[in-house]
């Protein structure tokens, strides 16, 4: 995935991105959002994670001007966001969660057609729709139309149709749900591109390791509503979570589980056969204390991993469920 020129060259001040204020909506009688926050830092790449149903897609929407709302406010890049913002709404690019091209059209003329919503220049479009062919690595599939694709390939062909007009922000709807590793990681190394290029990104996903692994900060959302705020680092310092530790050990004795079970930081031990999965509470020498305790009690030791706490820990801190239920 590689790229010619800048994907946006405004040099303007501003502060935020995005700023949305107490938004709520409703389908009927179900609140989607509930009092919604959120505030995006211009250049940033922000993960919005919650599962299923938490309101991502619904934010997102409302967000574009494509949804209406009961009440709050949204601000993007600067200017409230309206239904009427069709200006605003070019510097803006959406990869949505359904993969959204037509099945007439080949690769090329996709992406020509989506780019034409907003660059209607023809010599402009066609170097921006080749410069979004060859960012994607879609190259060798310019004829092809969007059957003849992988699930990968026609992802990739999703993000060219909303990036290749070379908006400033761009909301990225879980662009990797069913596709294969090295599709992903390519989208994931694309995405952070994009960003490095100028682009703020806004990122959502039910899988934590993604947003992990490219997002500055993150806000963990369920049910509608904002719950915690931060990078990874903080976010996992937030909530009391520890390490869980596992142990492999052949001659495990009940003498030796409960020593380990009245260690200070033991939150929980479960046991199945010869391994322990101890769940700690955040301690400095959890590893230490738990590896003392078997050896005093005569257990010899065979493998052990220390897992640190993860944003799924912290989610099931704070919500008493776990990310992907
Ligand atoms: N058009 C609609 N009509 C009625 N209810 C809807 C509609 N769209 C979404 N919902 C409901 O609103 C809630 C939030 O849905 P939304 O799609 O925003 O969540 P999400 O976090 O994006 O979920 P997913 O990860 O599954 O895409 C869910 O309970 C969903 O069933």
């Amino acid at each position: 995935m590689e790229s010619t020129t800048p994907l946006h060259s405004s040099t303007s001040e501003k502060t935020e991105a995005i700023n949305v204020e107490g938004l709520t909506k409703s389908y009927g009688d179900m609140l989607a959002l509930d009092s919604f926050d959120l505030m995006v830092h211009d250049g940033e790449i922000f993960g919005l994670l919650g599962p299923n149903g938490s309101g991502k897609t619904t934010a997102i929407r409302c967000m574009l001007g494509l949804l209406t709302f009961e009440s709050g406010s949204i601000t993007i890049l600067g200017e409230r966001m309206t239904p009427r913002s069709y200006e605003l709404r070019r510097r803006i690019g959406v990869v949505p969660q359904d993969v959204a091209v037509f099945d007439a059209l080949n690769v090329q003329e996709n992406i020509d057609y989506f780019c034409s919503l907003y660059v209607p220049d023809r010599t402009r479009r066609a170097q921006l729709v080749d410069e979004a062919i060859e960012f994607v690595g879609l190259e060798d599939y310019r004829r092809f139309r969007p059957k003849k694709l992988s699930g990968g390939l026609l992802r990739r062909l999703n993000i060219a149709c909303g990036i290749a007009h070379k908006p400033e922000l761009i909301f990225f709807d879980e662009p990797t749900v069913a596709v294969d590793p090295q599709s992903r990681n390519a989208i994931l190394e694309g995405i952070k591109r994009l960003n490095a290029q100028g682009a703020t990104v806004v990122y959502t996903s039910h899988y934590m390791e993604e947003v992990e692994q490219i997002c500055d900060r993150i806000l963990i959302m369920d049910r509608g509503r904002h719950l915690a705020l931060g990078t990874a680092t903080q976010l996992t310092a937030m909530t009391d979570t520890g390490e869980t530790i596992t142990v492999d050990a052949a001659d495990l004795t009940d003498d030796a589980v409960s020593a380990i079970e009245a260690l200070p930081h033991v939150d929980s031990v479960d046991r199945n056969g010869s391994e322990l999965t101890i769940v700690c509470t955040q301690g400095d020498r959890n590893l230490i204390d738990v590896l003392d305790a078997l050896h005093g009690a005569g257990v010899r030791i065979g493998h052990v991993t220390s897992q640190p706490p993860t944003l799924n820990d912290v989610f099931l801190a704070l919500t008493g469920k776990k990310l992907r239920d």
